[in-house]
Parts: structure tokens; C-alpha cells; sequence
């Protein structure tokens, strides 16, 4: 599924009518009858629908959909919050289409007061679309509060109005919906926070748009869901051994930090790899092998508080790994600043960085920018701001854009990580994961997707395709454990790792 921006979208429009010739009208009544299909799926016990609609396409949306509900048997009512005479192109041609057909329609720029909700009643905010520029003006202000004030359902077309579809701040009044039905594709606010809240359940309907449209459109940017996992996770076959499935090196952890590399070690042999090597200072390696069975060990000299000490000389066994991952726990001394170093420029495998392992990148942009292996970094928003120079604020505003600007700048592969964690090639293409749970927000977390990142960049069928599998794979197993009844208070880094196994299978299952 393509994620686009409100210009990709009217591009896209454009190439379909212009181009292609198809009508604007019926490209309008594919929209408005696939958003009523689904309506009408989703709330079997309704009867009745009240429209707001707006003066643009996203209110002739709104006409379709009333006039479809119609013909299904529902009681239909649209509020238009314009004059009748300031509609033009399809959504003239659907105004009066429902208005020939003889259904009620009240117009005007004062706000609608219906009545008060009954049962079997939904709203459906068909008021703004990809067309909406900065506050929402009067009446669809007011609209959009009354909206929010109602205790029925209220459904959004495309966008819930008042919602930006870009990277940009929320204006201080929007429609809260219980589900949005996004036509064709979704834009880019519908994975951006707090944006998102505002669209409630996401349901995404195709709308028949050509597919040479599509190709038309010079565009990199997509979800990574469960049908993209299942296309992509490589079948292990019979006569696979332990070589095949790659040899990594996880380098993490220090005396008083021996979770994070036994998180990580746990979660990666859960993700498939063939042989984990794990390096921990000496001091943490029987904590660590305690809880890590099947890994083997590479003891790292270490400093009389039991950190990582000085790394200058130490033998690393890059030779025979296919992978290397380090960061977790190592603490931001020297030593991590003289490691990181090494590690950006002797090792000649794909590299992953995370946590304390990305602390001392501003210092090595030079090593970043003349290494000539995939660099894989994966940074929540207060690491990336310390990489990029920004607020978590301003990172988590433009989420799309600084990854795509510092992937494309060292020629990295970025991991941001969040609600819809957004993966970036150094080409710029970008993946947004739909799997994930409020249950992430803890300690371990990063831990453990560092460990299935390292596990399932190393697996295939490509780099780009094993990473975005490790970040759908960490977010459903989450789901999963959630849906299972583990509480999102309780649930701990460990549990993720248990139910990695069940994420796997339902990925698998979904192949067959
Ligand atoms: N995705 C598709 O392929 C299709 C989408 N369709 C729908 O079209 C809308 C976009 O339509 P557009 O006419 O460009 O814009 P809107 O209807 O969203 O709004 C335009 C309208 O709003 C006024 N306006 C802008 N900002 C504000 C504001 N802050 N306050 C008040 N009013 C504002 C502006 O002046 C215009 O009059 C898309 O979302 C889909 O729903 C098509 O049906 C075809 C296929
Ligand atoms: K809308």
C-alpha cells in the first residue's frame, strides 16, 4: 500500500482524468460507493446516515455516499455548509445527481444543529478532505466540534476534517472520528502522531484507481504490513544448516547492564539466526550465558566498574560473521567512541547501531560517510535529535522527512523507531510498519528489535526486505501477546521474545 502526500494524490487524480481520461464524476462514484460499501459492512444495525459535506470533492464524496447508503435501505440526510451554487466539477455533477434522485438536503454556511442522536444513527464527515490548508474556518469549525460532542458514530471520509494530510502541526480544532475510510491510499498524517488519533479505526478502500496512474507516479513510499511480510519472509528449506542462516556478533551490555545483551541475544535467536556470537565484558558474560543458551561468547576486556574498556587492539572476530550489531549497554565512554570507530571502518559486513551505539556518530561522520558496507541505525526520536540536531518534537512532526534526509545524506539505512516505526534506504525509498502496541513504550524494547534486526537482515530475501520484516515481526509479536490477554502494563521485553515464535508462524501461515 502506497503512503502519499496530499500532492501525490492530486497528481494521481490528475493522470487518472487527464491523462487517462477517465471522468472526474466517475472516479467520484467509485470513491463514494467503495466508502459506502464499507460503511454499510461496518455497521450492520444502522439505518441512517447524516452527511456534513463540504463544497469540495471530498463533500461530493459525501453526496455518492449518501445516495448509495439510500439504495441500500438506509434513511440518508445531507447537511451541504455551503451554498448550493458554490459547488463546481463532480461535485456539482453529485449534488444534483442526489438531488434528483429526491433525497433531503439542507444547504447553507450557518451550522447544521440535527437533532439529537438515536440508535442506528452514523455521521459521516464527508466536510474535508487532501484539500484542507491551515485552521478550519467557520462553519466547519463548529461542525466538526458539534461532531465531536455526539455520542453516536462518526465515520471520516478520506481524512478526518481538520486533519492535515502532510507533515504538518495539528490546527486546534479537527473532527476526533471512531474510523476513517481512506480512499485509495492512505496520507501521510495517518502515521503521524498526534495526528493519527484523530482517524480512530483505519480502513483503507481501493477506489479503482489505474494502476498505470500509480506507475505514473514517481513515489517511494509505502506500508510494510502483514502481506508484504508474508510475500517476503524466505522459506527455511529441508536442507538448510546452521552456516546458512547466518553467523552474527552482537557486541552489548556491561556489568550492571546485562539485560540489554541478553535481551537482544534472546531475540535474535528467536528470529531465525544460524550462530550468535555475543560480546559482553567479562564480568557480565555468566549473567548473560545464564539466560542465553545457545549463543557462544567473546568476553571483552573491561574497566574495574565492569564496562567495556579500552578496545584499541582487541581481536574482534569480524572474519567470520555475516553481521555484526552493537550498542546496547555499552555506556557512552571512550571506549564506545573508540569501538563505534573500529566498527564503522574495519567491519565489512552489514553493521547495526543502536542506543549507546549511535551516541557518538556526530563525532564520526567521516567513518559514516566513507564506509562502503549497509550501515543499519535504528534510533528512537531523543536519539535521532541528538543525530540530527532537532527536538523529539520537531523529529516526530516530520518524521518522513528528516529520515529520508539523513538515510539519503550517510547512505544508511534508518530505523525510526515509534507508533508505525518508518524504515528508510539510502536510496530514500520508505517503509511505514503497520504492526506495533502501546505495550512497546518500556525498557528492552530496543533491545530486542536490535537482536531480530541483526537475526533478520541476515536471512533475506534482500537487506531492505529483512529489516522491514524484523520491524513488522517485533510489532505483531506484541500485538499477538496483547491479544492473547497479557495486560500492556505488564507486558516486559520478555514476553516479546516468547511470543516472537507465534509472529513468525502467523507470518508463515499467511504464505500458504
Ligand atoms: N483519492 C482519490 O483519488 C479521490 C479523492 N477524492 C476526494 O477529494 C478530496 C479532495 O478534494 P478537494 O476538492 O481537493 O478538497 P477538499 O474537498 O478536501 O476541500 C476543498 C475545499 O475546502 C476549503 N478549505 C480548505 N481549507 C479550509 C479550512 N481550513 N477551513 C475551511 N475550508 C477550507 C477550500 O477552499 C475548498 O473549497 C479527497 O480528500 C477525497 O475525499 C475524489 O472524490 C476523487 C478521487
Ligand atoms: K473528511
Amino acid at each position: 500500500m502506497q503512503v502519499v502526500t496530499s500532492k501525490e494524490m492530486q497528481q494521481l487524480d490528475q493522470y487518472t482524468i487527464e491523462t487517462l481520461g477517465m471522468k472526474e464524476e466517475l472516479l467520484m462514484e467509485n470513491a463514494g460507493r467503495a466508502a459506502a460499501g464499507d460503511i454499510y459492512d461496518m455497521y450492520p444495525e444502522a439505518h441512517t446516515a447524516v452527511i456534513f459535506a463540504g463544497k469540495g470533492n471530498n463533500g461530493g464524496d459525501g453526496f455518492v455516499i449518501g445516495r448509495t447508503l439510500s439504495s441500500l435501505g438506509w434513511n440518508v440526510y445531507v447537511y451541504l455548509l455551503a451554498e448550493e451554487d458554490a459547488l463546481s466539477g463532480g461535485a456539482l455533477y453529485h449534488k444534483d445527481l442526489y438531488r434528483a434522485c429526491g433525497l433531503p438536503l439542507t444547504a447553507g454556511t450557518g451550522v447544521p444543529e440535527p437533532e439529537s442522536p438515536e440508535e442506528g444513527i452514523i455521521y459521516i464527515d464527508a466536510m474535508l478532505g487532501t484539500g484542507i490548508h491551515g485552521e478550519l474556518k467557520e462553519p466547519f469549525y463548529s461542525a466538526a466540534k458539534w461532531l465531536n460532542s455526539v455520542t453516536a458514530p462518526v465515520v471520516a471520509v478520506d481524512i478526518p476534517t481538520g486533519v492535515p494530510a502532510n507533515e504538518e502541526e495539528l490546527p486546534g480544532m479537527a473532527v476526533n472520528a471512531d474510523a476513517t475510510v481512506i480512499l485509495e491510499a492512505p496520507t501521510l498524517s495517518t502515521y503521524l502522531y498526534p495526528a493519527s488519533h484523530y482517524y480512530g479505526e483505519i480502513r483503507i478502500v481501493p477506489i479503482g484507481v489505474p494502476r498505470a496512474s500509480w506507475n505514473a507516479l514517481d513515489q517511494k513510499r509505502q506500508t510494510w504490513d502483514l502481506t508484504d511480510a508474508a510475500k517476503s519472509l524466505p522459506e527455511r528449506t529441508q536442507e538448510s544448516h546452521k552456516g546458512d542462516n547466518g553467523k552474527g556478533l552482537l557486541i552489548a551490555g556491561a556489568y550492571n547492564m546485562p539485560g540489554a545483551p541478553a535481551i537482544a541475544s534472546n531475540a535474535c535467536l528467536h528470529a531465525g539466526i544460524g550462530l550468535l556470537t555475543t560480546s559482553v565484558p567479562a564480568s557480565a558474560l555468566s549473567a548473560v550465558a545464564s539466560h542465553v543458551l545457545e549463543a557462544t561468547y567473546f568476553p571483552l576486556p573491561e574497566t574495574e566498574d565492569g564496562q567495556v574498556a579500552d578496545l584499541q587492539e582487541t581481536p574482534f572476530p569480524w572474519d567470520g560473521m555475516d553481521g555484526v550489531a552493537a550498542g546496547s549497554g555499552l555506556g557512552r565512554t571512550e571506549s564506545t567512541r573508540v569501538l563505534t570507530k573500529r566498527l564503522l571502518t574495519e567491519t565489512q559486513t552489514p553493521l547495526v547501531l543502536d542506543a549507546d551505539g549511535l551516541y557518538f556518530l556526530p563525532e564520526l561522520e567521516a567513518e559514516m560517510a566513507n564506509r562502503e558496507h549497509p550501515l543499519i541505525l535504528t534510533p528512537h526520536p531523543g536519539e535521532m535529535g541528538r543525530l540530527t540536531g532537532l527536538s523529539p518534537k520537531e523529529i516526530n512532526a516530520e518524521r518522513f522527512t528528516v529520515s529520508r534526509e539523513y538515510a539519503r545524506k550517510f547512505s544508511c539505512y534508518l530505523v525510526l523507531k515509534g507508533p508505525n516505526t518508518i524504515i528508510t534506504t539510502p536510496e530514500g525509498r520508505q517503509y511505514v510498519s503497520t504492526s506495533g502496541s502501546s505495550a512497546l513504550a518500556k525498557g528492552g524494547s530496543g533491545d530486542a528489535l536490535t537482536g531480530i534486526v541483526l537475526a533478520m537482515m541476515l536471512q533475506g530475501p534482500t537487506l531492505e526486505e529483512g529489516v522491514c520484516n524484523a520491524v513488522y515481526a517485533h510489532g505483531l509479536a506484541a500485538e499477538i501477546a496483547i491479544r492473547e490477554g497479557i495486560s500492556d502494563y505488564s507486558f516486559t521485553a520478555s514476553n516479546l521474545i516468547d511470543y516472537l515464535p507465534k509472529a513468525l508462524a502467523f507470518i508463515q501461515a499467511q504464505k500458504k
